[in-house]
C-alpha cells in the first residue's frame, strides 16, 4: 500500500477511543507532485469530534493517575516505534505533503525527538515549598495536568506539528484530540497506529479526520470538557479560534504566521550566510513558518552576496520528493502557487526585479522555480506578506539601526536571523529584534531542547524545551493551616 513496508501504517479511518472509525463519506488525499489520489479518508464532522472529545474525557483520570514514570515508559516506546518506522513514515509524508524524502525522514526524526524529550521531561514536573507567612501554616505548590487538550495542525509539517503538541500534553498527564489538515492526515493516523502499538491506552490520543474544519474546530474550541486548545497555522485562522475559545475560557497556545528577516551585515561570513539562507529559505520549498522571508543585505556586500546566492540557487533540484536528489518539491496547492506568483508580479510592478526563477515550472504542475529578486523594498507585497514559497527578496540597507527598525516593521514576530561577527553588534541586534527566536550566524534553529514560539501576531506559548510543559499544567497552591 503506497509502497510502504508496513502496510498497516496506512490508516484511513479516524482514530477515536482506540478504534478506527470510518464514516458514510470520505475525502481524497492527493499527491501534490502529480495530483494522484493516494487514498480516501473518513470524512467526519462535528459528531466525530464530539465522540473524540468524549473519549479523551473518559480516559483522562486514569492517564493522569499513572505515575510520570509509567507515562514516560509508554512514550519512550512510542518514540522507538516512530524511529523504527522512519522510512515508511517519511515515504507517507512525502506522498501526501510533497517535501523531498530526506526532509520528510528528517521531519519524522524531528517529531520523534519531541516525544523522546517530553518522555524525559515527564519525570521532572516539580512543585515548590514556599516559606509561609506564619509559623502555623505551610505553603506548597503542586503541578497537575490541565485535562483534555484539543489541537488543530497544518499541512506543512504533518508529523512534527502533532508530535510537538501531543508529546507535551501526554507527558503532563493530559489526553489529546487533534484535527490534522485535510491535505495531510495520513502521517497523523500512522502516528496514532504506532501510539496504539506502544500501549498508550485507548482515548489518550485521538485523531479526527474531516474536510469541515470549521464544524470540527467549533467542537474542539467550544466543548467545555476541553480545557486547553493549541493551534498551529495561519494568524488569520488563529484569531478566529482564539475567539471561539473565549466562551469556555480555555488555556490557549498559538503557533502562527511569520515574516522572518534575514540580515547580512558587512562583517558577515558571506559563504556561511549563503549556506544559512539556503537552509532557512528552501526547506519544504519555502513552506515553513520560520523561513527567511525578507533578506536584508548591507550595501557594501550586496553585489558579492547576490552573486554567491544566485550561483547556489542554480544548484537546487526541483522534482518529485521521492526522486533521488530532489531538493525542491511541489507547493501544496494551485492556490498556494497562484499566491506566490501574485506576490512576485505585484512587487515587480512596483519596481522589483527577478534575477533567477520567478515562475512555475509549467502550467500543469505545482512546481515553482527557486526565485531571487533584487531592488525589493520593505513595503512591497513580497516583503510585507508571508511568501510561503521558494522566493528570496533582497533588500539593501546601510545602517544597523535602520535595518533593525525595518526588520521589526511587521505584525509578525516568530523567527529572525542575522550574520555578523562584531560582538557588540551581535548583542545589540539580538536584543533589538522583536522576535521569539533569533538565529545568530545560523539558519536552522528548530530543536526540542529550545522554546519554539513567537511574539506579536505570531502567537503565544512555547513548544519544546523545559518551558513547553507549562502550557499543559495547572499550578495549584496548597495552604496547610493549624500547625
Ligand atoms: N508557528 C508555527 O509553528 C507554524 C507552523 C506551521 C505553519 N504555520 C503557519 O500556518 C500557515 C500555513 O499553514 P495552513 O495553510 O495549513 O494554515 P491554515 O491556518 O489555513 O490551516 C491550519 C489548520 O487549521 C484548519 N482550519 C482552517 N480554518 C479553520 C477554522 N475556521 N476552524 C478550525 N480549523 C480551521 C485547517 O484545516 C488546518 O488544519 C502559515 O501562516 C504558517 O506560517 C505556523
Ligand atoms: O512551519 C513551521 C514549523 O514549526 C517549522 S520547524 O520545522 O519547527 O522549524
Amino acid at each position: 500500500m503506497l509502497g510502504l513496508s508496513d502496510k498497516a501504517l496506512v490508516r484511513t479511518g479516524a482514530f477515536i477511543d482506540g478504534q478506527w472509525c470510518d464514516s458514510d463519506e470520505s475525502f481524497a488525499v492527493t499527491n501534490p507532485a502529480n495530483g494522484d489520489t493516494l487514498v480516501l479518508v473518513a470524512n467526519h464532522g462535528a459528531g466525530g469530534a464530539e465522540k473524540a472529545v468524549a473519549a479523551a474525557h473518559k480516559a483522562f483520570k486514569a492517564w493522569a493517575a499513572k505515575s510520570a514514570g509509567e507515562r514516560a515508559s509508554l512514550m519512550r516506546k512510542w518514540y522507538e516505534l516512530m524511529m523504527q518506522h522512519q522510512d515508511d513514515l517519511g515515504r507517507l509524508l512525502t506522498l501526501e505533503q510533497g517535501k523531498p524524502l530526506a526532509e520528510a525522514k528528517g521531519e519524522v526524526a524531528y517529531g520523534a525527538s519531541y516525544i523522546e524529550w517530553f518522555a524525559e521531561e515527564a519525570k521532572r514536573v516539580y512543585g515548590d515549598t514556599i516559606p509561609a507567612p506564619s509559623s502555623d501554616k505551610r505553603v506548597l505548590v503542586i503541578k497537575q495536568p490541565v485535562g483534555v487538550v484539543s489541537a488543530v495542525t497544518p499541512w506543512n509539517f504533518p508529523n512534527a506539528m502533532i508530535a510537538r503538541k501531543a508529546a507535551a500534553a501526554l507527558a503532563a498527564g493530559c489526553t489529546f484530540v487533534v484535527k490534522p489538515a485535510a491535505e495531510t492526515p495520513l502521517s497523523a493516523l500512522a502516528m496514532a497506529e504506532l501510539a496504539q502499538r506502544a500501549g498508550i491506552p485507548d482515548g489518550v490520543l485521538n485523531v479526527i479526520t474531516g474536510k469541515d474544519s470549521k464544524a470540527i474546530g467549533k467542537v474542539l474550541t467550544e466543548d467545555p470538557r476541553v480545557r486547553k486548545f493549541t493551534f498551529t497555522g495561519s494568524t488569520q485562522v488563529g484569531k478566529v479560534l482564539i475567539s471561539q475559545c473565549a466562551s469556555t475560557v480555555k488555556k490557549v497556545s498559538m503557533e502562527l504566521g511569520g515574516n522572518a528577516p534575514f540580515i547580512v551585515f558587512d562583517d558577515a561570513d558571506l559563504d556561511a550566510a549563503v549556506k544559512g539562507l539556503l537552509a532557512s529559505k528552501f526547506r519544504n520549498a519555502g513552506q515553513t513558518c520560520v523561513c527567511a522571508n525578507r533578506i536584508f543585505v548591507h550595501q557594501k556586500v550586496y553585489q558579492t552576496f547576490s552573486e554567491k546566492l544566485i550561483a547556489a540557487v542554480a544548484d537546487l533540484k526541483i522534482g518529485d520528493g521521492l526522486e533521488q536528489g530532489t531538493t525542491i518539491g511541489p507547493l501544496i496547492s494551485s492556490d498556494a502557487l497562484e499566491k506566490v506568483q501574485g506576490l512576485i508580479s505585484d512587487s515587480v510592478s512596483q519596481g522589483a526585479k527577478v534575477v533567477a526563477g520567478g515562475e512555475a515550472v509549467d502550467k500543469d504542475s505545482l512546481f515553482f522555480k527557486p526565485t531571487v529578486m533584487t531592488g525589493v523594498t520593505n513595503q512591497m507585497p513580497v516583503a510585507s506578506e508571508e511568501i510561503f514559497g521558494p522566493v528570496v527578496p533582497l533588500i539593501a540597507f546601510d545602517d544597523e539601526q535602520q535595518v533593525i527598525d525595518m526588520a521589526n516593521d511587521t505584525d509578525f514576530g516568530l523567527a529572525a536571523y542575522f550574520y555578523a561577527r562584531d560582538m557588540g553588534r551581535v548583542w545589540r541586534v539580538a536584543e533589538g529584534l522583536e522576535y521569539g527566536m533569533v538565529g545568530i550566524n545560523e539558519g536552522a534553529i528548530s530543536n526540542p531542547a529550545a522554546p519554539f514560539g513567537g511574539v506579536k501576531q505570531s502567537g503565544n506559548g512555547r513548544e519544546g524545551s523545559r518551558y513547553g510543559l507549562d502550557d499543559y499544567l495547572e499550578c495549584k497552591y496548597l495552604c496547610m493551616g493549624g500547625i
